[in-house]
Parts: C-alpha cells; structure tokens; sequence
C-alpha cells in the first residue's frame, strides 16, 4: 500500500517581513487527505500560512517547507495541484487588464492570471471550465470581464478556476467572504462533495459555522504562532474559542455542524 505524501509538513518555519516575524511555526504536519480548517483573529498569520505554501512567501533560511513531501518545487507545477481562492486573489484580478470570466477559469490550468500567447488550452480544459461555471451557477457570467462583476460573482468566478482543474488540495481563504446566504449554502454543499471526492481541504475562516462535517481537524494561530491544534471535538468548544479570540464565547452543535456566540 502506498501512503500519499502529506500536504504540508513544516519545521523551522518563521516568515520574516518588515523585519518582523509574522510566522513562527516549529512544526506541522498536514496529511493528503486530512481535512482541517485554520482558525485565528485578524493579523493571527492564517493568510501568511496559505501564501507560505502557495509560494508567495518564503520562509527564513533554514526552515523546511515540504508540500506533497516536496521541497524544491517550480512554482507553477505546485499551483496547478493547489485550487487557491482567496480576498487578494480577486483583488489581483480585479488590478489585472480585461479578462473574460471563462479565460480566468480555463488560466487555473495554467496557474496564471489570464491566457498568453505561448498557452495552448485544448477544448477540454474549456469544456471543463464551462462545467466548473455551471457547477458554481455562474455560467451566465461568460462573456463579462471580472473587474465588471461583482464581489460575489467574481468569488464565484474563482472558486469555479479553482475547481475545474481537479487539484489535488484546495486552499480557502476565508471563501465565502461576500456570498450571500444561498450561494453560500451551495459552495458549502459543493465542497462537501468535493472533500468527500478525495480532495483535501485547507479552509481558513472566521465563521463557525462555515467548518464542514468533513473537517476534523482544527489549527489555532494566535499571534503568528500555533496556539493549539487538535480534533474538533476537542477544539469547537466554548474554553478553546474563548481562548483563542480573548473573548468568552460560546458553540453550539446544529447536528453536523456547529455555530458560535460571544457570550451576552
Ligand atoms: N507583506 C507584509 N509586510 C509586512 N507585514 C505583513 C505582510 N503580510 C502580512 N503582514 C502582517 O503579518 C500579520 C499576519 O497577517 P495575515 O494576513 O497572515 O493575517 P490573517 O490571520 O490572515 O488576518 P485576517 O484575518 O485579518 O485576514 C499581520 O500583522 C500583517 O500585518
């Protein structure tokens, strides 16, 4: 039986910026396979975690990054096993020049910001592209560029790029910023079949009840460090929230999953 290698295993890891060390982690380990979400205050060092294994960010000199048990990798090769769906990503696309909504699908093939000259996407990456947009209801969308859409409909745009290539792990960075309560309940429904597909799932949020029943694991940043990790049974309760926000809160179980509230 062969053991896929882990998503993620870090030693030595500290991120250095403005002279500042906003990411301090000895060690962690994720699995292929292995569900977590990655919990923390504003400014805790959750984006920093997810640009450190999209290749945005590098760390100190020693540290030891390995993702899907590589270190050295071609940064494209890694982005197109990743599906990155995050704030800044749209803003990006946003600053880009015009781009057509099924371009910026059909480029997470190519782990670029827009179609170049020197690309050949072949009809398949577009069918799949156009199934990845009706999957995310956003195949109405095709045609307009995304600096024209809006919050939600980009976001919807780019979970559809992160989706049609089929990667391996999907990274979200707080993705269902700006969906409103339904689309929110399909994405959420949509990434319990992909979880459930065999795609590991990194999911960075501050929202409770935003955690799927496929996640079980749960890592706490506090202040760049980590503060606790562990299953979520252990971690999606009142004493471990209070702790982690500096606030006496609250969860509550809604079957499979769970709500949170700062206590009156
Ligand atoms: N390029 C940078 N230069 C200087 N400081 C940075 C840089 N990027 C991030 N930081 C700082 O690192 C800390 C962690 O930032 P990060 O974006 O990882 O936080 P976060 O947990 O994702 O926060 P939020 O929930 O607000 O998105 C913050 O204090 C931030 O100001």
């Amino acid at each position: 039986m062969t053991i896929d290698p882990p998503l993620l295993d870090l030693a030595d890891v500290r991120v250095i910026a403005d002279e500042t060390c906003i990411l301090d982690l000895p060690a962690l380990t994720i699995g292929a396979g292995e569900n977590a979400a990655i919990l923390g205050a504003n400014g805790s060092g959750k984006s920093t975690l997810v640009k450190l294994i999209a290749r945005q960010f590098y760390p100190h000199y020693g540290a030891q990054v390995r993702i899907f048990g590589q270190e050295s990798w071609n940064v494209f090769d890694l982005r197109k096993l990743l599906g990155i769906v995050s704030g800044a990503m749209q803003l990006d696309f946003d600053a880009d020049p015009p781009l057509e909504t099924l371009d910026c699908v059909v480029s997470g093939f190519f782990a670029s910001r827009g179609l170049w000259a020197h690309q050949h996407y072949t009809q398949a990456m577009i069918d799949a592209a156009r199934a990845a947009l009706e999957e995310v209801g956003a195949s109405h969308l095709i045609g307009r560029s995304m600096a024209s859409l809006s919050t939600g409909e980009a976001r919807r745009v780019l979970i559809a790029r992160a989706l049609a290539h089929r990667p391996r792990a999907l990274l979200l960075d707080e993705p269902c910023a700006g969906l409103d309560p339904a689309s929110r309940h399909h994405f959420l429904a949509m990434l319990r079949d992909v979880a459930r597909g065999g795609t590991t799932l990194l999911l960075i949020t501050h929202h409770i009840e935003e955690i799927l029943p496929e996640i079980d694991r749960i890592v706490m940043l506090r202040g760049g460090r980590l503060h606790r990790d562990g299953a979520k049974a252990e971690l999606l309760t009142g004493e471990a929230l209070t702790g982690l926000f500096g606030l006496p809160m609250t969860v509550r179980a809604r079957g499979e999953w769970f709500d949170a509230a700062i206590e009156a």
